[in-house]
Protein backbone atom coordinates (compact mmCIF):
# COMPACT_ATOMS: atom_id res chain seq x y z
CA UNK A 1 0.00 0.00 0.00
CA UNK A 2 1.20 3.50 -0.80
CA UNK A 3 0.44 6.39 1.55
CA UNK A 4 0.96 10.11 1.10
CA UNK A 5 1.62 11.84 4.42
CA UNK A 6 1.26 15.64 4.48
CA UNK A 7 2.81 17.55 7.36
CA UNK A 8 4.46 20.90 8.08
CA UNK A 9 7.24 19.31 10.19
CA UNK A 10 9.33 16.14 10.14
CA UNK A 11 12.26 15.07 12.31
CA UNK A 12 15.24 15.31 11.64
CA UNK A 13 14.73 18.06 9.04
CA UNK A 14 12.45 20.54 10.78
CA UNK A 15 10.94 20.35 14.26
CA UNK A 16 9.14 22.70 16.59
CA UNK A 17 7.46 20.00 18.68
CA UNK A 18 6.21 16.45 19.04
CA UNK A 19 4.43 16.48 15.67
CA UNK A 20 7.82 16.25 13.93
CA UNK A 21 8.90 13.30 16.05
CA UNK A 22 5.77 11.41 15.07
CA UNK A 23 5.79 12.22 11.35
CA UNK A 24 9.50 11.32 11.26
CA UNK A 25 9.17 7.99 13.06
CA UNK A 26 5.85 6.61 11.83
CA UNK A 27 6.87 6.10 8.14
CA UNK A 28 9.85 3.99 9.23
CA UNK A 29 7.64 1.89 11.51
CA UNK A 30 5.01 1.47 8.78
CA UNK A 31 7.64 0.13 6.40
CA UNK A 32 7.77 -3.09 8.38
CA UNK A 33 3.97 -3.29 8.04
CA UNK A 34 4.39 -3.32 4.25
CA UNK A 35 3.28 0.30 3.87
CA UNK A 36 5.28 2.72 1.74
CA UNK A 37 4.93 6.31 2.93
CA UNK A 38 6.06 9.39 1.06
CA UNK A 39 5.88 12.61 3.06
CA UNK A 40 5.10 16.02 1.57
CA UNK A 41 6.67 18.93 3.48
CA UNK A 42 7.29 22.61 2.70
CA UNK A 43 10.77 23.52 1.48
CA UNK A 44 11.71 25.61 4.53
CA UNK A 45 15.36 26.75 4.64
CA UNK A 46 16.59 23.99 7.03
CA UNK A 47 14.82 21.39 4.87
CA UNK A 48 16.41 22.61 1.63
CA UNK A 49 19.84 22.63 3.30
CA UNK A 50 19.62 18.94 4.18
CA UNK A 51 17.84 17.67 1.10
CA UNK A 52 18.68 17.00 -2.51
CA UNK A 53 15.94 15.72 -4.76
CA UNK A 54 14.84 15.28 -8.29
CA UNK A 55 12.16 17.61 -9.71
CA UNK A 56 9.04 15.57 -10.37
CA UNK A 57 6.41 18.28 -10.90
CA UNK A 58 6.44 22.01 -11.59
CA UNK A 59 3.98 24.85 -11.20
CA UNK A 60 4.50 28.05 -13.21
CA UNK A 61 2.44 30.00 -10.73
CA UNK A 62 1.52 28.56 -7.37
CA UNK A 63 0.06 31.23 -5.07
CA UNK A 64 2.14 33.96 -6.65
CA UNK A 65 5.36 32.29 -7.75
CA UNK A 66 6.89 29.30 -9.46
CA UNK A 67 7.18 26.08 -7.47
CA UNK A 68 8.62 22.60 -7.84
CA UNK A 69 7.94 19.31 -6.12
CA UNK A 70 11.22 17.52 -5.44
CA UNK A 71 11.46 13.81 -4.63
CA UNK A 72 14.30 12.28 -2.62
CA UNK A 73 15.34 10.42 0.51
CA UNK A 74 16.87 11.72 3.76
CA UNK A 75 17.57 9.61 6.85
CA UNK A 76 15.56 6.74 5.41
CA UNK A 77 12.53 8.98 4.85
CA UNK A 78 11.02 9.23 1.36
CA UNK A 79 10.18 12.87 0.91
CA UNK A 80 8.33 15.12 -1.49
CA UNK A 81 9.48 18.65 -0.83
CA UNK A 82 7.49 21.63 -2.05
CA UNK A 83 10.14 24.10 -3.14
CA UNK A 84 8.27 27.40 -3.31
CA UNK A 85 10.75 30.11 -2.26
CA UNK A 86 8.15 32.91 -2.23
CA UNK A 87 6.29 31.02 0.51
CA UNK A 88 8.88 29.14 2.53
CA UNK A 89 12.36 30.67 2.10
CA UNK A 90 12.28 33.00 5.09
CA UNK A 91 14.36 33.59 8.18
CA UNK A 92 12.57 32.57 11.37
CA UNK A 93 10.54 29.45 12.17
CA UNK A 94 8.06 27.54 10.07
CA UNK A 95 5.13 29.56 11.39
CA UNK A 96 6.57 32.80 12.73
CA UNK A 97 9.10 35.50 11.89
CA UNK A 98 12.31 35.91 13.93
CA UNK A 99 10.35 38.15 16.34
CA UNK A 100 7.89 35.31 17.05
CA UNK A 101 4.95 36.84 15.16
CA UNK A 102 2.92 34.51 12.96
CA UNK A 103 3.51 35.10 9.25
CA UNK A 104 0.47 37.05 8.01
CA UNK A 105 0.15 34.77 4.98
CA UNK A 106 0.15 31.49 6.93
CA UNK A 107 -3.34 30.85 5.59
CA UNK A 108 -1.84 30.83 2.09
CA UNK A 109 1.39 29.02 2.93
CA UNK A 110 -0.48 26.04 4.34
CA UNK A 111 -3.43 26.16 1.96
CA UNK A 112 -0.81 25.85 -0.79
CA UNK A 113 0.88 22.89 0.89
CA UNK A 114 -2.58 21.31 1.06
CA UNK A 115 -3.34 22.20 -2.56
CA UNK A 116 -0.24 20.29 -3.63
CA UNK A 117 -1.12 17.42 -1.28
CA UNK A 118 -4.48 17.15 -3.03
CA UNK A 119 -2.83 17.28 -6.45
CA UNK A 120 -0.62 14.35 -5.49
CA UNK A 121 -3.63 12.55 -4.00
CA UNK A 122 -5.39 12.97 -7.33
CA UNK A 123 -2.49 11.32 -9.14
CA UNK A 124 -0.95 14.39 -10.81
CA UNK A 125 2.55 13.24 -9.93
CA UNK A 126 2.41 10.15 -12.10
CA UNK A 127 5.48 8.72 -10.37
CA UNK A 128 3.53 8.25 -7.14
CA UNK A 129 -0.19 7.50 -6.84
CA UNK A 130 -1.13 7.03 -3.18
CA UNK A 131 -3.83 4.58 -2.09
CA UNK A 132 -4.50 6.74 0.97
CA UNK A 133 -3.77 10.28 2.12
CA UNK A 134 -2.79 10.87 5.75
CA UNK A 135 -2.72 14.50 6.92
CA UNK A 136 -1.42 15.94 10.20
CA UNK A 137 -2.90 18.93 12.04
CA UNK A 138 -4.46 22.11 10.64
CA UNK A 139 -1.53 22.99 8.39
CA UNK A 140 -2.25 19.97 6.17
CA UNK A 141 -5.97 19.59 6.83
CA UNK A 142 -7.22 21.55 3.82
CA UNK A 143 -5.79 18.81 1.59
CA UNK A 144 -8.91 16.83 2.40
CA UNK A 145 -11.27 19.70 1.50
CA UNK A 146 -9.60 20.06 -1.91
CA UNK A 147 -9.91 16.31 -2.45
CA UNK A 148 -13.52 16.30 -1.35
CA UNK A 149 -14.85 19.26 -3.31
CA UNK A 150 -13.16 18.58 -6.63
CA UNK A 151 -14.55 16.52 -9.40
CA UNK A 152 -11.74 13.97 -9.44
CA UNK A 153 -11.37 10.54 -7.91
CA UNK A 154 -9.94 10.81 -4.42
CA UNK A 155 -8.32 8.13 -2.27
CA UNK A 156 -9.57 7.51 1.29
CA UNK A 157 -8.05 9.70 3.96
CA UNK A 158 -7.07 9.92 7.60
CA UNK A 159 -6.54 13.08 9.61
CA UNK A 160 -4.48 12.87 12.78
CA UNK A 161 -5.05 15.52 15.41
CA UNK A 162 -1.89 16.17 17.42
CA UNK A 163 -3.33 19.18 19.18
CA UNK A 164 -6.87 20.49 18.87
CA UNK A 165 -5.83 23.85 20.29
CA UNK A 166 -4.27 24.83 16.97
CA UNK A 167 -7.02 25.04 14.38
CA UNK A 168 -6.03 27.37 11.52
CA UNK A 169 -8.98 29.72 11.79
CA UNK A 170 -9.22 32.64 9.34
CA UNK A 171 -11.70 35.25 8.17
CA UNK A 172 -14.29 34.54 5.49
CA UNK A 173 -12.46 36.93 3.13
CA UNK A 174 -9.76 34.37 2.36
CA UNK A 175 -12.27 31.84 1.05
CA UNK A 176 -12.38 33.21 -2.49
CA UNK A 177 -8.57 32.96 -2.66
CA UNK A 178 -8.47 29.27 -1.76
CA UNK A 179 -9.75 28.08 -5.13
CA UNK A 180 -12.46 25.91 -3.63
CA UNK A 181 -15.92 25.80 -5.25
CA UNK A 182 -18.62 28.05 -3.64
CA UNK A 183 -20.47 25.09 -2.09
CA UNK A 184 -17.43 24.40 0.09
CA UNK A 185 -18.25 27.53 2.12
CA UNK A 186 -20.91 25.74 4.14
CA UNK A 187 -21.26 24.26 7.57
CA UNK A 188 -20.72 20.89 5.95
CA UNK A 189 -17.47 22.16 4.35
CA UNK A 190 -14.87 24.66 5.49
CA UNK A 191 -17.10 27.28 7.12
CA UNK A 192 -16.36 27.68 10.85
CA UNK A 193 -18.01 30.28 13.07
CA UNK A 194 -18.50 32.55 10.06
CA UNK A 195 -14.92 32.23 8.82
CA UNK A 196 -12.81 29.43 7.41
CA UNK A 197 -11.55 26.62 9.66
CA UNK A 198 -8.77 24.45 8.25
CA UNK A 199 -8.80 21.77 10.94
CA UNK A 200 -12.57 21.79 10.95
CA UNK A 201 -12.60 21.23 7.18
CA UNK A 202 -10.26 18.28 7.54
CA UNK A 203 -12.26 16.73 10.36
CA UNK A 204 -15.40 17.05 8.26
CA UNK A 205 -13.87 15.55 5.11
CA UNK A 206 -11.63 12.74 6.42
CA UNK A 207 -12.64 9.11 5.99
CA UNK A 208 -11.29 8.53 9.50
CA UNK A 209 -10.07 10.72 12.35
CA UNK A 210 -7.35 9.70 14.74
CA UNK A 211 -5.81 11.39 17.68
CA UNK A 212 -2.70 10.38 19.53
CA UNK A 213 -4.12 8.58 22.57
CA UNK A 214 -7.37 6.81 23.46
CA UNK A 215 -8.04 9.08 26.45
CA UNK A 216 -7.62 12.26 24.39
CA UNK A 217 -9.94 10.78 21.75
CA UNK A 218 -12.61 10.59 24.46
CA UNK A 219 -11.77 13.93 26.04
CA UNK A 220 -12.19 15.93 22.82
CA UNK A 221 -15.83 14.84 22.64
CA UNK A 222 -16.47 17.01 25.71
CA UNK A 223 -16.82 20.82 25.64
CA UNK A 224 -14.01 21.18 28.19
CA UNK A 225 -11.45 19.71 25.77
CA UNK A 226 -13.24 20.06 22.42
CA UNK A 227 -12.11 23.66 21.80
CA UNK A 228 -15.34 24.40 19.94
CA UNK A 229 -15.07 21.29 17.76
CA UNK A 230 -16.66 18.77 20.15
CA UNK A 231 -20.03 19.02 18.37
CA UNK A 232 -18.53 18.10 15.01
CA UNK A 233 -16.29 15.44 16.55
CA UNK A 234 -19.30 13.81 18.21
CA UNK A 235 -21.10 13.58 14.88
CA UNK A 236 -18.05 11.68 13.62
CA UNK A 237 -17.56 9.53 16.73
CA UNK A 238 -17.84 6.32 14.70
CA UNK A 239 -14.85 7.33 12.61
CA UNK A 240 -12.77 8.53 15.58
CA UNK A 241 -10.07 6.51 17.32
CA UNK A 242 -7.02 7.10 19.51
CA UNK A 243 -3.66 5.52 18.72
CA UNK A 244 -0.97 6.27 21.25
CA UNK A 245 2.35 7.60 19.90
CA UNK A 246 5.50 5.55 20.02
CA UNK A 247 9.02 6.94 20.00
CA UNK A 248 11.98 6.40 17.73
CA UNK A 249 13.91 3.83 19.76
CA UNK A 250 17.05 4.30 17.66
CA UNK A 251 17.26 8.07 18.19
CA UNK A 252 16.20 7.56 21.82
CA UNK A 253 18.38 4.67 22.96
CA UNK A 254 20.28 5.17 26.24
CA UNK A 255 22.81 2.50 25.30
CA UNK A 256 23.87 4.37 22.14
CA UNK A 257 22.90 7.99 22.65
CA UNK A 258 25.72 10.30 21.49
CA UNK A 259 24.34 13.15 23.62
CA UNK A 260 24.97 11.27 26.87
CA UNK A 261 28.17 11.47 28.85
CA UNK A 262 27.90 7.72 29.49
CA UNK A 263 25.58 5.16 27.93
CA UNK A 264 23.53 2.88 30.18
CA UNK A 265 20.80 0.27 30.04
CA UNK A 266 18.14 -1.33 32.21
CA UNK A 267 20.66 -3.96 33.30
CA UNK A 268 23.56 -1.54 33.70
CA UNK A 269 22.23 1.67 35.21
CA UNK A 270 25.60 2.80 36.49
CA UNK A 271 26.36 5.16 33.57
CA UNK A 272 23.44 7.27 34.68
CA UNK A 273 25.30 8.85 37.58
CA UNK A 274 27.87 10.35 35.20
CA UNK A 275 25.08 11.94 33.20
CA UNK A 276 23.55 13.15 36.43
CA UNK A 277 26.82 14.81 37.46
CA UNK A 278 27.10 16.44 34.03
CA UNK A 279 23.55 17.72 34.39
CA UNK A 280 24.37 19.26 37.79
CA UNK A 281 27.32 20.99 36.16
CA UNK A 282 25.34 22.26 33.15
CA UNK A 283 22.48 23.57 35.30
CA UNK A 284 24.65 24.91 38.15
CA UNK A 285 22.90 22.60 40.61
CA UNK A 286 24.30 21.59 44.00
CA UNK A 287 25.76 18.13 44.08
CA UNK A 288 24.04 15.70 46.39
CA UNK A 289 21.43 13.06 46.85
CA UNK A 290 18.19 14.95 46.42
CA UNK A 291 16.31 13.96 43.27
CA UNK A 292 16.75 16.09 40.15
CA UNK A 293 13.44 16.67 38.41
CA UNK A 294 13.67 17.70 34.76
CA UNK A 295 11.20 19.78 32.74
CA UNK A 296 11.58 19.77 28.93
CA UNK A 297 8.74 21.68 27.41
CA UNK A 298 7.28 24.52 25.47
CA UNK A 299 6.65 27.09 28.21
CA UNK A 300 2.90 27.53 27.83
CA UNK A 301 -0.38 27.34 29.67
CA UNK A 302 -1.24 24.03 27.95
CA UNK A 303 1.85 22.48 29.47
CA UNK A 304 0.94 23.76 32.96
CA UNK A 305 4.24 25.62 33.30
CA UNK A 306 2.48 28.40 35.24
CA UNK A 307 1.67 25.77 37.90
CA UNK A 308 5.36 24.93 38.19
CA UNK A 309 6.25 28.64 38.35
CA UNK A 310 3.69 29.10 41.12
CA UNK A 311 5.01 26.13 43.12
CA UNK A 312 8.78 26.63 42.76
CA UNK A 313 9.30 27.45 46.44
CA UNK A 314 7.23 24.46 47.56
CA UNK A 315 8.99 22.10 45.16
CA UNK A 316 12.36 23.16 46.54
CA UNK A 317 11.04 22.90 50.11
CA UNK A 318 9.89 19.35 49.35
CA UNK A 319 13.55 18.41 48.80
CA UNK A 320 13.77 18.32 45.01
CA UNK A 321 16.12 20.05 42.58
CA UNK A 322 14.76 21.29 39.27
CA UNK A 323 16.44 21.42 35.85
CA UNK A 324 14.24 23.27 33.36
CA UNK A 325 14.75 23.46 29.58
CA UNK A 326 12.21 25.34 27.53
CA UNK A 327 11.15 28.37 25.66
CA UNK A 328 7.83 30.04 25.26
CA UNK A 329 5.63 32.69 26.86
CA UNK A 330 7.62 35.70 28.06
CA UNK A 331 5.87 35.99 31.43
CA UNK A 332 6.55 32.32 32.21
CA UNK A 333 10.20 32.69 31.23
CA UNK A 334 10.42 35.67 33.61
CA UNK A 335 8.70 33.81 36.47
CA UNK A 336 11.01 30.80 36.09
CA UNK A 337 14.09 33.02 35.89
CA UNK A 338 13.01 34.78 39.10
CA UNK A 339 12.59 31.42 40.86
CA UNK A 340 16.01 30.32 39.65
CA UNK A 341 17.57 33.47 41.09
CA UNK A 342 15.82 32.82 44.43
CA UNK A 343 16.97 29.21 44.59
CA UNK A 344 20.48 29.22 43.21
CA UNK A 345 21.83 25.66 43.21
CA UNK A 346 18.38 24.11 43.60
CA UNK A 347 16.83 25.30 40.34
CA UNK A 348 18.66 25.51 37.02
CA UNK A 349 17.15 27.01 33.88
CA UNK A 350 18.06 26.94 30.20
CA UNK A 351 15.82 29.15 28.13
CA UNK A 352 15.94 27.91 24.55
CA UNK A 353 15.58 24.86 22.39
CA UNK A 354 18.34 22.27 22.66
CA UNK A 355 17.75 18.77 21.33
CA UNK A 356 21.07 17.39 22.64
CA UNK A 357 20.54 18.77 26.14
CA UNK A 358 17.06 17.27 26.22
CA UNK A 359 18.65 13.83 25.74
CA UNK A 360 21.18 14.45 28.51
CA UNK A 361 18.34 15.49 30.82
CA UNK A 362 16.42 12.29 30.18
CA UNK A 363 19.59 10.31 30.76
CA UNK A 364 20.74 12.18 33.87
CA UNK A 365 17.72 13.53 35.75
CA UNK A 366 15.92 11.26 38.21
CA UNK A 367 12.43 12.27 37.16
CA UNK A 368 10.59 14.26 34.50
CA UNK A 369 7.66 16.47 35.40
CA UNK A 370 4.81 16.94 32.89
CA UNK A 371 1.96 18.93 34.48
CA UNK A 372 -0.06 19.57 31.29
CA UNK A 373 -3.65 20.81 31.48
CA UNK A 374 -4.32 18.75 28.39
CA UNK A 375 -1.96 16.48 26.52
CA UNK A 376 -2.98 14.63 23.36
CA UNK A 377 -0.20 12.12 23.91
CA UNK A 378 3.03 13.63 25.20
CA UNK A 379 6.43 12.29 24.25
CA UNK A 380 8.73 13.45 27.03
CA UNK A 381 7.19 10.98 29.51
CA UNK A 382 7.84 8.20 26.96
CA UNK A 383 11.49 9.24 26.60
CA UNK A 384 11.58 9.33 30.41
CA UNK A 385 10.28 5.76 30.66
CA UNK A 386 12.90 4.53 28.21
CA UNK A 387 15.72 6.39 29.98
CA UNK A 388 14.85 5.48 33.58
CA UNK A 389 13.83 9.10 34.21
CA UNK A 390 10.69 8.47 36.23
CA UNK A 391 7.69 10.47 34.91
CA UNK A 392 5.44 12.53 37.18
CA UNK A 393 2.47 13.52 35.03
CA UNK A 394 -0.94 15.14 35.15
CA UNK A 395 -3.69 12.55 34.75
CA UNK A 396 -4.91 13.65 31.32
CA UNK A 397 -4.83 12.49 27.69
CA UNK A 398 -1.89 10.33 26.69
CA UNK A 399 -0.15 10.99 30.01
CA UNK A 400 -2.93 9.05 31.74
CA UNK A 401 -2.59 6.24 29.18
CA UNK A 402 1.17 5.73 29.39
CA UNK A 403 2.24 6.12 33.05
CA UNK A 404 1.16 3.76 35.85
CA UNK A 405 0.85 5.60 39.16
CA UNK A 406 2.91 4.35 42.08
CA UNK A 407 -0.11 3.76 44.30
CA UNK A 408 -0.01 1.04 46.93
CA UNK A 409 -1.62 -1.60 44.72
CA UNK A 410 0.63 -0.88 41.73
CA UNK A 411 3.74 -0.86 43.92
CA UNK A 412 2.74 -4.16 45.53
CA UNK A 413 2.13 -5.69 42.10
CA UNK A 414 5.44 -4.29 40.84
CA UNK A 415 3.82 -2.51 37.88
CA UNK A 416 4.20 1.17 38.85
CA UNK A 417 6.23 3.34 36.46
CA UNK A 418 5.71 6.88 37.76
CA UNK A 419 3.36 9.34 39.43
CA UNK A 420 0.05 10.79 38.35
CA UNK A 421 -1.70 13.84 39.79
CA UNK A 422 -4.86 15.84 39.12
CA UNK A 423 -4.41 18.26 36.21
CA UNK A 424 -4.72 22.00 36.67
CA UNK A 425 -4.00 21.85 40.40
CA UNK A 426 -0.86 23.40 41.86
CA UNK A 427 -1.47 21.69 45.22
CA UNK A 428 -1.80 18.31 43.55
CA UNK A 429 1.45 18.86 41.62
CA UNK A 430 3.37 19.65 44.80
CA UNK A 431 1.82 16.68 46.59
CA UNK A 432 3.09 14.46 43.74
CA UNK A 433 6.58 15.95 44.13
CA UNK A 434 6.48 15.08 47.84
CA UNK A 435 5.47 11.50 47.02
CA UNK A 436 8.27 11.38 44.47
CA UNK A 437 10.90 12.64 46.95
CA UNK A 438 9.78 10.04 49.51
CA UNK A 439 9.90 7.23 46.96
CA UNK A 440 13.35 8.39 45.85
CA UNK A 441 14.68 8.01 49.37
CA UNK A 442 13.81 4.29 49.25
CA UNK A 443 16.36 2.93 46.78
CA UNK A 444 14.50 -0.33 46.29
CA UNK A 445 11.23 1.38 45.44
CA UNK A 446 12.97 3.87 43.16
CA UNK A 447 15.02 1.32 41.26
CA UNK A 448 11.85 -0.72 40.84
CA UNK A 449 10.09 2.28 39.27
CA UNK A 450 13.01 2.93 36.92
CA UNK A 451 13.35 -0.67 35.84
CA UNK A 452 9.61 -1.18 35.34
CA UNK A 453 9.44 1.99 33.22
CA UNK A 454 12.42 0.91 31.14
CA UNK A 455 10.63 -2.35 30.44
CA UNK A 456 7.58 -0.59 28.98
CA UNK A 457 7.13 -0.98 25.24
CA UNK A 458 7.28 2.61 24.01
CA UNK A 459 8.30 1.65 20.48
CA UNK A 460 6.15 2.24 17.43
CA UNK A 461 5.55 -1.48 16.84
CA UNK A 462 2.06 -1.82 18.31
CA UNK A 463 0.86 1.60 17.23
CA UNK A 464 2.18 1.23 13.68
CA UNK A 465 0.23 -2.03 13.45
CA UNK A 466 -2.91 -0.10 14.50
CA UNK A 467 -2.36 2.58 11.85
CA UNK A 468 -1.73 -0.16 9.29
CA UNK A 469 -4.96 -1.94 10.24
CA UNK A 470 -6.91 1.33 9.99
CA UNK A 471 -5.38 2.18 6.61
CA UNK A 472 -6.18 -1.32 5.31
CA UNK A 473 -9.76 -1.06 6.49
CA UNK A 474 -10.16 2.12 4.41
CA UNK A 475 -8.43 1.00 1.23
CA UNK A 476 -10.31 -1.54 -0.88
CA UNK A 477 -8.65 -5.00 -1.02
CA UNK A 478 -8.13 -4.56 -4.77
CA UNK A 479 -6.13 -1.37 -4.38
CA UNK A 480 -4.30 -2.80 -1.39
CA UNK A 481 -2.85 -5.69 -3.37
CA UNK A 482 -1.73 -3.40 -6.21
N1 LIG B 1 13.22 23.48 24.79
C1 LIG B 1 13.31 22.30 24.22
N2 LIG B 1 14.50 21.80 23.82
C2 LIG B 1 14.58 20.58 23.23
N3 LIG B 1 13.52 19.80 22.97
C3 LIG B 1 12.33 20.25 23.35
C4 LIG B 1 12.13 21.50 23.99
N4 LIG B 1 10.81 21.68 24.23
C5 LIG B 1 10.20 20.59 23.77
N5 LIG B 1 11.10 19.72 23.23
C6 LIG B 1 10.83 18.45 22.57
O1 LIG B 1 9.70 18.64 21.73
C7 LIG B 1 8.87 17.50 21.81
C8 LIG B 1 7.55 17.88 22.48
O2 LIG B 1 6.65 16.88 22.26
P1 LIG B 1 5.31 16.71 23.09
O3 LIG B 1 4.66 15.49 22.58
O4 LIG B 1 5.65 16.70 24.53
O5 LIG B 1 4.50 18.05 22.85
P2 LIG B 1 3.92 18.97 21.65
O6 LIG B 1 2.94 19.80 22.36
O7 LIG B 1 5.02 19.62 20.93
O8 LIG B 1 3.23 17.97 20.65
C9 LIG B 1 1.86 17.72 20.24
O9 LIG B 1 1.98 16.60 19.35
C10 LIG B 1 2.58 15.48 19.95
C11 LIG B 1 2.75 14.42 18.87
O10 LIG B 1 1.56 13.78 18.57
C12 LIG B 1 1.77 14.98 21.13
O11 LIG B 1 2.50 13.95 21.77
C13 LIG B 1 1.51 16.11 22.11
O12 LIG B 1 0.64 15.66 23.13
C14 LIG B 1 0.94 17.31 21.38
O13 LIG B 1 0.70 18.40 22.26
C15 LIG B 1 9.65 16.45 22.57
O14 LIG B 1 10.45 15.73 21.68
C16 LIG B 1 10.52 17.31 23.50
O15 LIG B 1 11.67 16.63 23.94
Amino acid sequence: MKVLSVTPEIFPLIKTGGLADVTGALPLALKSQGIEVKTLIPGFIPVMKQFEGEAVYSYDDLAGGPATVLMGTVAGLDLLVLDAPHLYTRAGGPYADPGGNDWPDNWQRFATLSRVGADIGQGKLGAFQPDLVHVHDWQAALTLAYLRFEDAPAPPSVITVHNLAFQGQYGADIFRLLGLPPEAMSVDGVEYYGGVGYLKAGLRAASAITTVSPTYAQEIREPAFGMGLDGLINTRANELSGIVNGIDTVVWDPSRDPHLKRPFSREHLDGRRHNRAELERRFFLEEGHDPIIAVVSRLTWQKGIDLIAQELDNIVAAGAKLAILGKGDAELEIALAAGTARHHGRIGLHLGYDEGLSHLMQGGADAILVPSRFEPCGLTQLYGLRYGCVPAVARTGGLADTVTDANEAALAAGVATGFQFAPDSAASLTYAVRRLVNAYRDREVWTGLMREGMKADVSWDRSAARYAALFRSLVSPKEESA
